[in-house]
C-alpha cells in the first residue's frame, strides 16, 4: 500500500515537474538586459559607435573586461551529459534541464550570470578543446555531471590551461559539503578523523574526490576502502581500475561491500540507490556516520537506516530529510567568492577555507537574524543538523568571505578584496534582495503544532491544488469545505490523488452534523449586530467564509483562509464578526500587509485592501502591526510614510496626516526606523533622500511602504505586480484574534500555498504564547 503511495506520488510529481519546465515559457531561464536601451543615445553607446570604446580598452589591457563586460560575473555551466545525478550517461541534450537548473541556484543563492553548455563531446580531447577556447567569455568554469575517470583528466588538463577558475561540482562541490558533515558528525561521536574507517560504495568523481579531500584534512588511506560496481578496489583487480583509485587499493583477500563493511565509522555512498542493505549496518562501528548520497535515491532509505542502527547519524542528498548533504550548499557560494576577488583558480585553500566555513556555521548559535526569523524552531547543532540548511541565508555570508580571503592569502586573487566589512555588506545586501524570505516560513510551518487551516472556498481548483502540496510538503492539515460531489469529481478531472476522509477533512455546507451548533455560535456572537435566527441559518447554509470563521472560532480549526471567491469587504465583515481583533488592537484597526517578491527586492505595503481613508493614528497603529509582522521573516523594518509631498513640500490634509502619523510613531515606537511624509523614489533611494533632507531618520532603502489611503496602496500593488512580474504574497490580515487571511480573486494555488504558509507559522506563534501565559 505504501509502495502504491509512494508510485502516485513519485508519479504527481514528474507531472508536476514537467509543467513547471514547460509554463508559461519553456525552460528555467533568460536574458535579462541591465542597461536601458531606450533612445538613440542609448543605442550609441550600447552599441555602434560606443561599444568600440570597451573594446579597445580592453584590447588594451585585457583586466578591464571585469569592468566593461558582464564577464566576472558569468559562469559557464558545462556538461557532456556522460553522469548526469544518478540517470547516468543520457547525453548532454537531456542533461539541460539539470544544467538549467544549476544555472537557476547560481543566481538565486548568490546573484552569479550562468550560461548553461551542453556539449557533444564524449572524449577527452575534445571536451578539453571546446571548454578551453571558451576562457574568453567566462569568469568560471564549473564542470557538471562529466563521468569517471574521464571528468579527472579533463578537469585536470582545463586547470592547467585557464586562467579563470575551473571546479569539478560533483568532485569538488560534494568533497567540501561531505568533509564538513563528517567532521561534524566525527566531533559528536567523540571520533578522531584519523582514526576511523572509512567505506566508499563508488568509486567515481564525486566519491574519490571526497576521499582525497578528507585525506588532506587528515583520513589515513590506510583506513579507507573503496567499492564499486565491481565490489572492493584490490591489488590485482582488472575491471575498471585506473590511476585515480591507485591510492586506495588495497592487497587483500576482501572483494564485496559485505567484506569490508565490518567496524566502518563512515559509510560515503555515491553510487546508486539501495545499495547499502540493511543487515549490514550491524557489523558497523558504533555511532556511524552514514552518507548515503546518490540521487535521487539514496544507497539506503534514512528511515530503514534508523530502524537498523537507532545510533547512525545518517545524510542523503535529497531536501525531505534532515541532514541534505547537497553541492548546492556549496557552489554558489565558492563562485561567489572566487569570483569576486578575481581568483585565477579555485585552489586546496579556498576549497578547506570554504569546509571550515560550512561546519562552524552548522555549530554557530543561532543568529540574531535566525533566531528573530519565522523560522519558530531554529535547529541547533546534533545527528539531525550535522550542515546547514540549503536555505539558511548565512551560507553566503560566511563561505564568500572565507573564500575570498583564502585565495587573497594564496595569491590566486587578481582583484584582492581590501575591505572585507565592506564587502560582507554588499553580500548582506544580496540577501535581502534575493527575495529568499519564505523559506523560513516554509520550514517552520513544517515544524509548527498548529497545523489545521480551514480553507472556505474548498471546491476552488486552486485550493484543491494547494491542499495536496500542502500535505505532501508537510505544513498543514486542510480541512475543505465543499460539497462532497463537487469536490470528488474536480480531485479526479485535475488528477489530484489527495482523497477526503483519508487525507483531509471534508465540511459538507448542505449537511454537517455541527450545523445547529454553528448556528447557535453565530447567534450569540452576531444577535446584537442584526443576525436574526433566520439569516444566521442562511448564513450558515450559503456562506462558507462564516462556517471557516465559526470552525476556527470553536478551536476546530487554527487558521482559515478564504476570499478566492466574492467581495473582500463581505468577508472582512465576517472575519470582524468571528474572529474580531486580538487583545491590544481596536476592531477598525485591522489592515492588511502585502509583501512583493521582485526582482529587485523584497518590498511590504501597507494598508493594500481594508481601511480606505485612515487617520493618523489608524496609519501609525497599521505601520507598527506591519513592523512587527516585518521582523518574523527576519528582516528590521525600515517604514516610509509616503504622500506627494516630499518633507513638507505640500500642505494638503493627506500629507499633514502622513507627517502626523509619522510624528506619533517616533513617540510611541521609538525603537522603529520610519520618516516621512516623503516620496516614494525618496524612500527607495537613500542618495535621493539625502539630497531633499539630509537628516532624515531613516536610512538607506526603506522596505515597508505606508500608504496615505487604499486608493494609493492598492493602485500601486497591483501595478508593481504586474509592470515586474512580482509575486504577491497576502494580503496577510493583521490584528485579528486568530490567524484568518482574506485572498483575492487573482490569487493562484502558489499563493494559496504560501499564505497557508504563513497561516500555520502564526497560529504555531499563537498557540506557544498561550502556553507560555500565566494563569
Ligand atoms: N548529494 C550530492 O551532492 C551529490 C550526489 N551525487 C550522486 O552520486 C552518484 C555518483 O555520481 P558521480 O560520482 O558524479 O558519478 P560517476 O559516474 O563518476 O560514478 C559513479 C560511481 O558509482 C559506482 N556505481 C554505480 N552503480 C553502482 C552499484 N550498483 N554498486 C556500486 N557502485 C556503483 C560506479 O561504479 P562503476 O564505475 O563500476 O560503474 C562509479 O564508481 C550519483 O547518484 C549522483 O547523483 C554526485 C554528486 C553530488
Ligand atoms: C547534486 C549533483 O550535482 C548530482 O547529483 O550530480
Ligand atoms: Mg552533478
Amino acid at each position: 500500500m505504501d509502495t502504491e503511495k509512494d508510485n502516485a506520488a513519485r508519479s504527481d510529481l514528474n507531472e508536476a515537474a514537467l509543467f513547471f519546465h514547460k509554463y508559461p515559457v519553456a525552460g528555467k531561464l533568460e536574458i535579462q538586459a541591465t542597461k536601458p536601451l531606450g533612445n538613440q543615445r542609448d543605442l550609441a553607446l550600447a552599441y555602434s559607435p560606443g561599444v568600440a570604446a570597451p573594446c579597445l580598452a580592453i584590447r588594451d589591457e585585457p583586466a578591464t573586461a571585469a569592468d566593461y563586460t558582464a564577464r566576472a560575473n558569468l559562469v559557464a555551466v558545462i556538461s557532456n551529459g556522460t553522469a548526469v545525478l544518478g540517470l547516468g550517461n543520457i547525453g548532454p541534450l537531456a542533461s539541460k534541464p539539470v544544467m538549467e537548473g544549476k544555472a537557476v541556484l547560481f543566481k538565486k543563492f548568490a546573484g552569479i550570470d550562468v550560461f548553461d553548455i551542453e556539449i557533444e563531446a564524449p572524449e577527452i580531447e575534445r571536451m578539453v578543446e571546446t571548454i578551453a577556447a571558451l576562457e574568453p567569455t567566462f569568469g568560471g568554469i564549473n564542470l557538471e555531471d562529466i563521468k569517471a575517470p574521464e571528468c579527472f583528466e579533463v578537469e585536470e588538463q582545463l586547470k592547467a590551461r585557464m586562467k579563470i577558475p575551473v571546479f569539478h561540482d560533483d568532485q569538488h562541490g560534494t568533497a567540501i559539503i561531505v568533509a564538513a558533515a563528517i567532521l561534524n558528525g566525527l566531533e559528536l561521536a567523540g571520533k578522531k578523523i584519523e582514526d576511523v574507517k572509512i567505506v566508499t560504495s563508488g568509486a567515481g568523481a564525486a566519491a574519490l574526490a571526497c576521499l582525497n579531500l578528507l585525506v588532506s584534512l587528515g583520513a589515513k588511506v590506510e583506513n579507507i576502502w573503496v567499492t564499486d560496481r565491481y565490489g572492493v578496489a584490490y591489488k590485482g583487480r582488472v575491471e575498471e581500475m585506473d590511476r585515480w583509485k591507485d591510492p586506495y587499493v588495497k592487497e587483500t583477500n576482501a572483494r564485496t561491500l559485505d567484506d569490508v563493511i565490518g567496524g566502518t565509522d563512515v559509510f560515503l555512498g555515491l553510487s546508486a540507490a539501495g545499495v547499502l542493505r540493511p543487515e549490514l549496518l550491524k557489523d558497523m562501528a558504533e555511532k556511524p556516520l552514514i552518507l548515503a548520497l546518490a540521487n535521487p535515491v539514496p544507497e539506503i532509505m534514512p528511515e530503514v537506516a534508523r530502524a537498523a542502527r537507532p545510533d547512525a547519524m545518517i545524510c542523503t542528498g535529497r531536501s525531505d530529510f534532515p541532514n541534505q548533504v547537497n553541492n548546492v550548499l556549496c557552489f554558489p557560494y565558492i563562485f561567489r567568492g572566487a569570483l569576486d576577488c578575481g581568483a585565477s583558480a579555485i585552489n586546496e585553500e579556498m576549497k578547506l577555507a570554504a569546509v571550515r566555513a560550512i561546519a562552524s556555521l552548522a555549530r554557530e548559535e543561532p543568529s540574531d537574524v535566525a533566531a528573530k526569523a519565522y523560522s519558530g524552531e531554529t535547529p541547533t547543532f546534533g545527528p539531525d543538523f550535522l550542515i546547514p540548511s540549503p536555505f539558511d541565508p548565512r551560507l553566503i555570508l560566511r563561505i564568500a568571505p572565507a573564500v575570498a580571503k583564502a585565495a587573497c592569502e594564496s595569491g590566486v586573487a587578481t582583484r584582492p578584496i581590501t575591505d572585507f566589512p565592506a564587502y560582507l555588506d554588499r553580500l548582506n545586501r544580496f540577501v535581502f534582495r534575493s527575495g529568499l524570505v519564505m523559506k523560513p516560513v516554509f520550514s517552520s510551518a513544517k515544524s509548527s503544532s498548529a497545523k489545521r487551516v480551514i480553507y472556505a472556498d474548498g471546491e476552488d481548483e486552486r485550493v484543491l491544488r494547494a491542499a495536496q502540496v500542502v500535505l505532501e510538503e508537510g505544513i498543514a492539515q486542510p480541512i475543505l469545505i465543499g460539497r462532497p460531489n463537487v469536490v470528488d469529481v474536480r480531485l479526479r478531472r485535475y488528477g489530484l490523488r489527495i482523497r477526503p476522509g483519508t487525507d483531509f477533512e471534508l465540511i459538507n455546507p448542505e449537511d454537517d452534523p455541527r450545523y445547529r451548533d454553528y448556528v447557535e455560535l453565530l447567534i450569540e456572537l452576531g444577535g446584537r449586530r442584526g443576525i436574526t435566527q433566520e439569516a444566521a441559518r442562511t448564513m450558515v447554509r450559503t456562506e462558507s467564509t462564516v462556517i471557516a470563521g465559526l470552525a476556527v472560532r470553536r478551536g476546530e480549526a487554527d487558521a482559515m483562509i478564504c476570499g478566492l471567491e466574492g467581495r473582500f469587504a463581505r468577508h472582512l465583515r465576517n472575519v470582524r464578526l468571528l474572529i474580531g481583533a486580538r487583545e491590544g488592537v481596536r476592531d477598525h484597526d485591522l489592515s492588511a500587509l502585502s509583501m512583493l517578491i521582485t526582482s529587485r527586492g523584497v518590498i511590504f505595503l501597507t494598508d493594500t485592501y481594508v481601511s480606505v481613508d485612515p487617520t493618523a493614528e489608524e496609519i501609525a497603529e497599521m505601520t507598527i502591526l506591519a513592523a512587527e509582522e516585518i521582523r518574523r521573516f527576519g528582516i528590521e523594518p525600515k517604514a516610509a510614510l509616503l504622500s506627494f509631498s516630499n518633507f513638507g513640500s505640500r500642505d494638503a490634509p493627506s500629507a499633514v496626516k502622513m507627517r502626523e502619523a509619522a510624528e506619533i510613531l517616533k513617540r510611541v515606537a521609538p525603537d522603529l526606523q520610519c520618516d516621512g511624509e516623503m516620496h516614494a523614489d525618496s524612500a527607495l533611494s537613500e542618495h535621493l533622500r539625502q539630497r531633499v533632507y539630509p537628516h532624515s531618520t531613516l536610512k538607506g532603502e526603506a522596505n515597508l511602504l505606508v500608504f496615505p489611503n487604499l486608493d494609493a496602496a492598492n493602485i500601486t500593488l497591483n501595478t508593481v505586480k504586474m509592470m515586474m512580474d512580482a509575486l504577491h504574497v497576502g494580503p496577510i490580515l493583521l490584528g485579528t484574534a486568530q490567524p484568518a487571511h482574506i485572498l483575492t480573486p487573482s490569487v493562484t494555488s502558489r499563493g494559496v500555498v504560501n499564505m497557508t504558509a504563513l497561516a500555520v507559522v502564526e497560529a504555531g506563534h499563537r498557540a506557544q504564547a498561550t502556553l507560555a501565559k500565566p494563569d
